[in-house]
Parts: C-alpha cells; sequence; structure tokens
C-alpha cells in the first residue's frame, strides 16, 4: 500500500524506533509492533482524504498519523499541531531527515490558532475525548470540511454520548468508519464529523435546545 513511499515510511519507523524511543516520546514495548499498530494503522487513513486538501494534525506527538499522511500524499499540505517543544523538535527532524515538503510543524494549541489556521480535514489519534477535541476541531474546519478521529473499539458509543454537544458546537454529521480491511486488522476505527451548513437537511441539529429548555431552529453560521 505504500509504493514508492515504502522506504520513506520504513525510515520513519526505524526514527520512531530509535530517536522516538530514546526520548520518551514511544514506549519500549511499542517497537515490535510499530509498523502494524501505529504507521499501517494510520496510513489506511488516506482513503479518507481527498485530493490537495489542507490538513492539520492535533497533537501529532511523534508524528501519528500526520508524518504517515504527509509521506504517503505528497498532494496534501499538512501542519503538525503539537504544544511540546520536544515533540516537536522530533517532528522537525523527521520532517527534515525525510524530505517532506508538503508537511509543516507548528507549536501550539489546538485552541489557540483558530484564528490562523483553516484546514478541510483535521486528524487526530489519543488526544482528547471526542466533545473536547470536536470543540477544537471544528472552529477550524472549513464548511464541507472533516474531522477524522482515530478511535478504538468503544467510538460508536462515544459517538452516542457526544452527539447532542457536535450538535451546539457546529451544523455537522458523523458517523463511524472503519478502514483498512484486509491491511490491519483489527481495522482502523475513525470517528468522522463533517461540517455542514445550517440549512443542509443532512445537518444533524436540525433542532437544538436552547439553554431555557426551549426548542429552536439551528442558526446559520
Ligand atoms: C497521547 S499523545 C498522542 C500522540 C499521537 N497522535 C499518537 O497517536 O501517537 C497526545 C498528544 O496531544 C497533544 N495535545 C494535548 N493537548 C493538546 C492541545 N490542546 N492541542 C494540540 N495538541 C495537544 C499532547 O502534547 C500529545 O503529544
Amino acid at each position: 500500500m505504500f509504493g514508492a513511499a515504502l522506504p520513506l515510511a520504513e525510515r520513519y519507523t526505524e526514527l520512531l524506533a530509535d530517536a522516538g524511543v530514546q526520548r520518551g516520546l514511544i514506549g519500549p514495548r511499542e517497537v515490535p509492533r510499530l509498523w502494524e499498530r501505529h504507521v499501517m494503522n494510520c496510513a489506511v487513513v488516506t482513503e479518507l482524504v481527498p485530493e490537495g486538501a489542507d490538513v492539520i494534525d492535533i497533537g501529532s506527538g511523534a508524528g501519528l498519523p500526520g508524518v504517515v499522511l504527509g509521506l504517503l500524499r505528497p498532494d496534501l499540505s499538512i501542519t503538525l499541531l503539537e504544544p511540546l517543544l520536544r515533540r516537536t523538535v522530533f517532528l522537525e527532524e523527521c520532517v527534515s531527515l525525510l524530505g517532506l515538503e508538503n508537511v509543516a510543524v507548528r507549536r501550539g494549541r489546538a485552541e489557540d490558532v483558530r484564528k490562523e489556521l483553516r484546514a478541510d480535514v483535521v486528524t487526530a489519534r489519543a488526544v482528547a475525548p471526542l466533545p473536547r477535541l470536536a470543540g477544537w476541531a471544528l472552529p477550524l474546519l472549513r464548511t464541507g470540511g472533516s474531522l477524522l478521529a482515530l478511535k478504538g473499539e468503544q467510538a460508536e458509543a462515544e459517538l452516542a454520548a457526544a452527539r447532542a454537544d457536535l450538535a451546539e458546537q457546529r451544523p455537522c454529521v458523523a458517523d463511524v468508519i472503519r478502514v483498512g480491511h484486509g491491511k490491519v486488522v483489527p481495522a482502523t476505527t475513525v470517528v468522522r464529523v463533517t461540517v455542514t451548513t445550517a440549512s443542509d437537511p443532512a445537518a444533524s441539529p436540525r433542532t437544538r435546545r436552547a439553554p431555557g429548555g426551549r426548542k429552536k431552529r439551528g442558526r446559520k453560521r
């Protein structure tokens, strides 16, 4: 599935196993399963990302999934957003060593960049519970853009519990998708939240509960 990008993906996996472990960004016990559980698990998400998209990877950590998307998809323009200096230093080194001209590193918190950054796709893996993550990601998305949150087996339950919260934040539709069947075991579970316009009949918040308990039509943004 990596095609011509395979040497880059292997080099990145070496960097994770070497400097990533030495600097405490990756647990040593993860090393034997870096390829399957981390790199491949992220790589299969590319099928959900449209051609030429601007992507922000919130809480990139050691670069998952942002670096993997970047090396597989030169058509994407990717910002790795990460607040911790130790991690951004590692990310800068990865981008430089792998020659990823389509990937930029930005040190900061998602809630602090909403006046500056916009994207068609926001990715996040193991960063925060869905309502908090959506609170960071939805303001960064253009209308029609999607948050792709890589989640575990409890994704359906997490989404069900978060739906009302998401609807309050921005008009959106949300579903759970499993990608990479036959490539990774288990398949990667993604909660996808797509920003719509308030007038879109597909949008979930057709009616909202006002603070006083009264139902009202969704407002246009
Ligand atoms: C558990 S790590 C996951 C790293 C990587 N996504 C992965 O799957 O290996 C969570 C990351 O989110 C970052 N983070 C926490 N709060 C954040 C925020 N408000 N904005 C952006 N990143 C944040 C942390 O610094 C950390 O690197």
